[in-house]
């Protein structure tokens, strides 16, 4: 397991992006809308890591919620797995809860599922794996 990506919730991908470039010393890599997450990302390689920017595509989405509620900031750590489903089991069995235990298609070619914040300290953390890892 390693961490795969932050996920930090921004206002506007514009403003950040240029922040986010002035700080890395380095653009972007990648930008992709996920509309059923409600989301438009923007990518910055960092290490074996990478920055996730998430700004809101509209009103229900789960990152115009949190910056309503929190403002910008770490919004998730997403870790890096190489079995999503065998990691699933192992943390159900461990006595984590899901938000959703079916894995669906994320941004940046991964299956993606969440863990809910009130089991991990108020963290919310993201598995994500290779889609075409298994
Ligand atoms: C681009 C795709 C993908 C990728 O490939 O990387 C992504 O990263 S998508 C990222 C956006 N998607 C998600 O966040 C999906 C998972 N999140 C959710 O399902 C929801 O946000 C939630 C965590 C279940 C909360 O939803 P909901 O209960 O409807 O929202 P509330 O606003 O009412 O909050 C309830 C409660 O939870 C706290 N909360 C909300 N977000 C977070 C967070 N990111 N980290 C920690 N805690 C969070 C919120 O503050 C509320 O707490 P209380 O006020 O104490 O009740
Ligand atoms: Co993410």
């Amino acid at each position: 397991m390693k961490i795969e990506h932050l996920g930090i919730a921004v206002k506007s991908l514009e403003t950040s992006d240029d922040l986010f470039a002035r700080l890395l010393g380095k653009g972007n890599y990648k930008k992709e809308s996920v509309e059923r997450e409600g989301v438009t990302t923007s990518f910055y390689e960092l290490g074996e890591s990478k920055i996730e920017l998430l700004e809101a595509t509209n009103p229900e989405s789960p990152i115009a919620k949190f910056l309503d509620k929190r403002g910008e900031g770490i919004h998730h750590i997403a870790f890096g797995v190489e079995n999503i489903y065998t990691e699933i089991e192992r943390l159900k069995k461990a006595g984590f809860i899901f938000i959703s235990e079916e894995p669906k298609d994320g941004a940046d070619n991964k299956l993606i599922v969440f863990l809910h914040p009130k089991s991990t300290n108020g963290i919310l953390i993201e598995l994500c794996q290779e889609k075409n890892a298994v």
